[in-house]
């Protein structure tokens, strides 16, 4: 059968990046969603702002929801020390699967705990089934219309900590008025807008919604 999208964008960094190469890979899935299919990716213009959270966080343990095809997995990888724990959680087989090899791709594999399943059921089990005391960080991107639900499981479940770093994708476009509102107003974080462009987008606007957790 003919391939997905993601296939598509998996061949491409095959066929024209470095393997083990973070950035090469990084480089070519931007380049296909700038001149070739725009994808749901973080991109290189938010991408940008969550590497430089990363640095100022140097988290040693993190957690992504929604992996999509790897690429804000590799993204956040290519920054950590090898003894951080970095989990990331994908509902959907076959974007898991193609995020799967797209990460061995970049040689990232040691340093990304893949997990495929719900969210809803993977926070309260990351204690017990993935030895997590506390987050540092925690980037959130997966279906917009469950960031409030996965935060406050986070929260429910003692996953945050004094200082916890929460990073939001899509606060604009297609937007998660619920969740900035939540995060803006519940008294629980210190959150401020980073507006950027949507991925692979000169006109439309977007941004992510930085929240530290008061503990
Ligand atoms: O929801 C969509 C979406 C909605 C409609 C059509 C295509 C994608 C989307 C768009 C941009 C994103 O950065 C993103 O993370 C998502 N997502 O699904 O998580
Ligand atoms: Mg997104």
């Amino acid at each position: 059968s003919a391939m997905s999208k993601e296939q598509r964008v998996l061949q491409y960094v095959q066929q024209n990046a470095s393997r083990g190469d973070p950035d090469s890979v990084l480089a070519a899935v931007d380049k296909f969603g700038w001149e070739t299919e725009w994808a749901m990716n973080l991109g290189d213009v938010k991408g940008a702002i969550l590497d430089r959270f990363v640095k100022e966080t140097a988290p040693q343990t993190m957690l992504e929801l929604g992996t999509y095809m790897g690429y804000s997995a590799i993204r956040i990888a290519r920054l950590l020390p090898e003894t951080a724990k970095f989990m990331t959680v994908e509902f959907d087989q076959e974007n898991a699967a193609v995020a799967r090899e797209m990460i061995e791709f970049a040689g990232l594999q040691n340093r990304i705990i893949q997990i495929t399943s719900d969210t809803a059921d993977v926070i309260p089990q990351l204690k017990t089934k993935y030895d997590v005391e506390t987050l540092d960080m925690v980037f959130i991107d997966h279906w917009k219309d469950v960031y409030v639900r996965d935060i406050k499981l986070l929260e429910t479940n003692k996953l945050l900590r004094k200082g916890t770093v929460v990073v939001a994708d899509n606060i604009i476009k297609p937007g998660a008025p619920e969740y900035a509102e939540y995060v803006r107003t519940c008294g629980k974080y210190d959150s401020t807008f980073h507006e950027s462009r949507f991925e692979y987008s000169n006109d439309d606007i977007d941004g992510l919604e930085k929240s530290v957790f008061r503990g």
